[in-house]
């Protein structure tokens, strides 16, 4: 059964000088536990249908729904979790992690273990009472992480969250982040730019064309690459020939893209 579908969602911005037309007729059905990358030209939408997804922006014409359930609004149902990690400096780790339960007026003894737990999940149990600037920027990811997992959300929507950290670092968080999710089983969309993130980290690829934006072709990741740990899923032979499929639909786009999307 489908757990978060888009009902022909279009979606238009408008602003004094124009009007721009970002979606168009988005239909697409979610399953529990699945994890969707979202890949595209940029400016073809994907923030947009995340910003959506989440609540954050109503769609100009269709629907958003969650089982079964409309969105209207932000909820702790749903984590967001961006670029860039939004940890207040004047707090400690383990304060900016138990802000959201204070906030939802959830925070016990119980919660603080959990978030004690899953900061040691993430390896970072040790700068629990650190303040964010003594961290790097790869424990701050991690610690964003665990500030969305505490929430226990349904579904997690990620915007590019490792795009901004050295590749090493960020091949090690991909390896973490998958390892969790599917501990915790949660349903995730990612939007990135990275074609071999998507593959070893989704069980499928949307890809999106734009002005305005669709979803032009959806890639199903082979089940020998799904079952892999990201780093391995790179090392595999079918993961260069799903590679090669992509690049070539993502190549096709991106001289178009670059024409603009107003309209
Ligand atoms: N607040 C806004 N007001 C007006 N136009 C907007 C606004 N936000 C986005 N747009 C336009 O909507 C279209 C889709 O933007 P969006 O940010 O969703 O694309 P994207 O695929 O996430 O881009 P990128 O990959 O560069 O982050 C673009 O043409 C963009 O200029």
């Amino acid at each position: 059964m489908s757990f978060l579908t888009l009902e022909k969602v279009t979606h238009y911005y408008f602003s004094k000088q124009r009007v721009t037309k970002a979606l168009k007729d988005i239909s697409v059905s979610i399953h529990e536990g699945e994890f969707i990358a979202l890949l595209g030209p940029s400016g073809c939408g994907k923030s947009t249908i995340l910003s959506i997804m989440a609540g954050i922006i109503p769609p100009t014409e269709g629907k958003v729904k969650l089982q079964q359930k409309a969105i209207h609004a932000p909820s702790s149902e749903i984590g967001y979790m961006l670029q860039q990690d939004y940890l207040f400096p004047w707090k400690s780790i383990l304060e900016n992690i138990l802000l959201g339960p204070k906030i939802n007026q959830t925070h016990s003894k119980e919660m603080k273990e959990k978030g004690l737990t899953l900061l040691q999940e993430v390896g970072l149990e040790h700068v629990a009472s650190a303040y964010p600037d003594a961290l790097s920027g790869g424990m701050r990811q991690r610690a964003a992480l665990v500030r969305t997992l505490i929430n226990d959300p349904k579904i997690l929507l990620f915007d590019e969250p490792f795009s901004a950290l050295d590749y090493q670092t960020k091949l090690k968080l991909e390896e973490l982040v998958s390892g969790l999710l599917k501990t915790y089983h949660k349903t995730t969309v990612l939007v990135t730019h990275d074609i071999g993130e998507a593959i070893a980290m989704s069980d499928r690829i949307f890809v999106m064309d734009s002005n305005p934006g669709t979803i032009s072709k959806v890639f199903e990741v082979p089940i020998e690459l799904r079952n892999e740990q990201p780093l391995l899923a790179r090392r595999h032979p079918k993961y260069q020939l799903l590679f090669d499929k992509v690049w070539e639909e993502l190549d096709t786009k991106e001289t178009v893209s670059s024409l603009g999307g107003g309209i």
